[in-house]
């Protein structure tokens, strides 16, 4: 078994899509990035490179890579998970905090839960997203970014 922990902060900006958890959430400011800037599940990815001590995902894909510009970060979970296959490991479980001021969050969770639990071929109650405001103290209480923490546990497959 190894852990491993993630956590993310993106800005938010107008004329954005918020991408949160692999889904579009209906809010009039998005997340600015190299990526989609999905920080959630940036903060995930991190956390499974963690638990493997393979770095980061700025060390993975590069935000000065064009090949990175605009992707979708469901495609750069998938290549994480078949990194951590390669390396002898599944999902255990994962626990997120995501915090955001706005939007309300709680309508979208177990949507979000669902997509990741299939790019890491896990049950969705491996996978757990929880969203706090911060009383509106900090850069996510005045509105201006979003931030995520991450916990991982990997457990090593057996054959
Ligand atoms: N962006 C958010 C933030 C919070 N929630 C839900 O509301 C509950 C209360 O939040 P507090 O920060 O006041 O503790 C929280 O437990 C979440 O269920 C949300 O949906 N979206
Ligand atoms: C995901 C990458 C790559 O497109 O870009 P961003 O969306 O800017 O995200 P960040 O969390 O700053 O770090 C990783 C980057 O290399």
């Amino acid at each position: 078994m190894r852990i491993g922990i993630g956590y993310d902060v993106h800005k938010l900006v107008e004329n954005r899509r918020l991408i949160l958890g692999g889904i579009e959430i209906d809010y009039h400011l998005g997340l600015l990035g190299h990526s989609d800037a999905d920080v959630c599940i940036h903060a995930i990815m991190d956390a499974i490179l963690g638990a493997l001590a393979l770095g980061d995902i700025g060390k993975l894909f590069p935000d000065n890579d064009m090949k990175y510009k605009d992707i979708d970060s469901k495609v750069l979970l998938k290549k994480v998970h078949n990194i951590m296959i390669e390396k002898g490991y599944k999902i255990g479980n994962i626990d997120t905090v995501i915090t955001a001021q706005e939007p309300k969050l709680a309508p979208y969770i177990d949507n979000m839960r669902k997509t990741i639990s299939e790019i890491l071929n896990t049950e969705i109650t491996n996978i757990s997203i929880k969203a706090t405001t911060t009383e509106k103290l900090g850069f996510e209480g005045r509105g201006e970014g979003i931030s995520t923490y991450a916990l991982v546990l990997l457990d090593k497959i057996v054959d």
